[in-house]
């Protein structure tokens, strides 16, 4: 795995165009803790894509949000551990225990380079209309906390949380499960699609281990000033 960084910020280049990724991770590379990477680029690019973005040094979190049987899943584990050595990849905690399972135990056959598996709660942007559309009766909160129990307890590393719900998974969870969280907006900044938001201090002292900020880094006129004062904010 390549080092864990000291900037709790994984900035995601969430684009289809390989030397605007590129150009944006060399920018910022000094004022993120790490660059995530997902569908949109991956589908592009490929590894060789990722590899051309992070380099072997700048830390990487790979997500391709895997959920499906957990044969597959344990598969593609294995394949994005031995290829990229991501700090983290992501699962869709509702693909179910058997499938946390696997991919926790896939993980685990690469020993101290294994990848942090993190398991997707509730997408943030999900609230409780959502949810109820897709036949789920609870809060957002109350299907977060199930989600998080249930990867917990089935091996995964931690959960990708809105920062709404990071206090209450610390505090049932304890302090060494991973709470990766998203839907982070500096003050002030255009929430998009993005429904459930704090800010990065916020979130840091609600008990955040890293926060995954795209758009108000990757959009802004100068994407390395952006980087640098939320880098600032939390020091
Ligand atoms: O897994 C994720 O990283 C993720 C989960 C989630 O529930 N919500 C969410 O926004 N994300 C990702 O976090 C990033 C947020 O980007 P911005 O909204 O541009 O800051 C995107 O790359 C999303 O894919």
């Amino acid at each position: 795995m390549r080092h864990t960084p000291s900037n709790p910020v994984f900035t995601a280049i969430d684009k289809s165009d390989l030397d605007l990724a590129r150009d944006l991770a060399s920018r910022i590379a000094a004022h993120t803790g790490g660059i995530k990477l997902g569908k949109e680029f991956v589908t592009a690019f490929g590894p060789d894509g990722v590899k051309a973005v992070v380099g072997d040094h700048i830390p990487l979190f790979l997500d391709l949000k895997f959920h499906d049987i957990p044969n597959t899943v344990a598969g593609a584990v294995r394949s994005a551990a031995a290829t990229l050595q991501p700090n983290m990849l992501t699962i869709h905690a509702s693909g179910g225990p058997a499938m946390i399972r696997a991919a926790a135990d896939a993980a685990a056959e690469f020993g101290e380079n294994r990848p942090l598996i993190l398991a997707v709660t509730v997408l943030t942007s999900m609230d409780e209309d959502d949810l109820r559309a897709i036949g789920v009766d609870a809060s957002p909160r109350e299907q977060v906390l199930r989600l998080a129990r249930l990867a917990r307890d089935n091996g995964a590393d931690g959960v990708i949380c809105s920062p709404l719900e990071i206090a209450d998974i610390r505090a049932e969870l304890g302090p060494d499960f991973k709470l990766v969280v998203p839907g982070i907006r500096p003050a002030g900044s255009d929430h998009g699609d993005q429904k459930r938001v704090k800010t990065p201090v916020e979130a840091l002292s609600d008990g955040a281990d890293y926060l995954v900020i795209g758009r108000p880094i990757t959009e802004a006129e100068d994407p390395a000033t952006a980087a640098r004062t939320i880098a600032e904010s939390l020091s």
